[in-house]
């Protein structure tokens, strides 16, 4: 009998034991399920996507990205402001300081070395080594140097004397009988219509912009072709370049033929009686017989309607040699008329000018000097000249 109690005493503590666990373990279960309540993976995935109808709210908020479900913001808008393009004067006047600050060193450096009392080997050698480091070209560089040897031995100068006879073979090699006008007008009342080639990033776009901006200055009417279909933001682009100074902008859908867009352009060109049409294309340089073909293919569909005046290839003076390759691909898919030489402002290599109309045989006929809207000039040999030569 004695052994029984104690033995009931022991079931009795093992099952108050247990009663005890599994109270402790329901409290834990119950404390741990509202911890991880507290941070639930959802939480933040919801602050960041809120529902459409809070989207919504902001959204009709702000006029300038309203879209077309909200029509009658848009009368409340107000017209943009014509923007004045600068007059021709003043902006010729403020580039060609411009030039001489970018170019100023190749004159400056030649000029240097030519005033030197002896002229011996190592002189012309460095001579040499600054024409060719501006880009000159190496056949243009070694006439230059052998008219200069030639001049100075038998002419005998001093440094004034120097100076003229370094400018004038400068301009030689600039040439300055070549014809340097933008061809803009048509004939029988037709629009003249320029297309704008070159490879993406060398300011094609900026640069139909701004003759846009020339020509509203000197009081044509004007219509532009965002015929580069290629990249959306191009056209965007171009958009903002027009509705500054007052031009519509021909556009069409991203990927669309950009023959279809040329075509319009100048189609409503002809019908609203405008001057000149700027058509803006796209440059992809990744395959040469697909950029031959398209380039080709929007001059030819322009051409059904009006002769294309002027093709002009735009060309970065940065890029230097391959900027010399990429000429040659596009001059063998277009009939480039005129050259852009953009960026001079950025690049003391101005003696691209000199390579470029060497190799296509196409004059230099605007330079582009800044990212402002008004930083394009024509391209003037003499001031050219005067700005190497400081
Ligand atoms: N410093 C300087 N920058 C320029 C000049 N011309 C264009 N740019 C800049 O070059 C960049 C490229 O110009 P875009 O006009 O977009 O070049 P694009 O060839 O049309 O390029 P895609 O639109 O991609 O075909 C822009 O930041 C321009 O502001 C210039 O003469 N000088």
């Amino acid at each position: 009998m004695e052994a029984l109690v104690p033995a009931w005493t022991y079931v009795l503590i093992a099952l108050a034991i247990l009663v005890v666990l599994a109270v402790v373990a329901a409290v834990a279960l119950a404390l741990r399920t509202p911890r991880g309540k507290a941070t639930p993976p959802a939480a933040p995935t919801r602050d960041v996507t809120p529902p459409p109808e809070v989207e919504t709210a902001p959204e009709r908020e702000d006029a300038a990205t309203a879209p077309a479900e909200a029509p009658e913001v848009a009368p409340e808008v107000a017209a943009p402001t014509l923007e004045r393009p600068e007059g021709t004067a003043s902006r010729l006047v403020r580039l060609r300081q411009r030039l001489s600050r970018s170019q100023g060193a190749l004159g400056k450096g030649l000029l240097a070395l030519l005033s030197r009392d002896k002229l011996d080997e190592d002189t012309w050698e460095s001579i040499e080594d600054t024409l060719l480091t501006a880009d000159i070209g190496v056949a243009p560089t070694q006439q230059l140097v052998d008219n200069l040897r030639t001049r100075l031995r038998v002419e005998g100068l001093d440094a004034g004397q120097v100076r003229e006879v370094l400018a004038e073979e400068l301009l030689a090699l600039v040439d300055p009988e070549l014809d340097r006008r933008l061809q803009v007008s048509g004939e029988d009342g037709k629009p003249g219509v320029v297309l704008v080639v070159g490879v993406n990033g060398v300011g094609k776009t900026t640069t139909v912009g701004k003759i846009g901006r020339i020509l509203v200055a000197e009081e044509r009417s004007v219509l532009m072709g965002a015929a580069d279909t290629f990249r959306a933001a191009a056209a965007e682009q171009l958009g903002t370049w027009g509705e500054r100074v007052g031009v519509e902008v021909i556009r069409g859908p991203e990927g669309t033929d950009p023959a279809s867009v040329a075509f319009d352009a100048v189609k409503q060109g002809i019908e609203r009686e405008v001057d000149t049409v700027l058509v803006d294309t796209a440059g992809r340089l990744q395959n040469k017989a697909g950029l031959m073909d398209e380039l080709g293919k929007v001059k030819r569909v322009i051409e059904k309607q009006a002769p294309v005046t002027e093709v002009l290839l735009v060309l970065d003076a940065t890029t230097g040699q391959n900027g010399m390759m990429q000429a040659r691909v596009f001059a063998e898919a277009v009939d480039v008329t005129g050259i852009v030489l953009t960026k001079l402002d950025g690049s003391a290599k101005g003696g691209i000018v000199v390579a470029v109309q060497r190799e296509l045989k196409v004059p230099v006929k605007l330079v582009g000097l800044g990212e402002g809207a008004d930083d394009l000039a024509p391209f003037d040999p003499r001031a050219f000249v005067d700005a190497l030569l400081g």
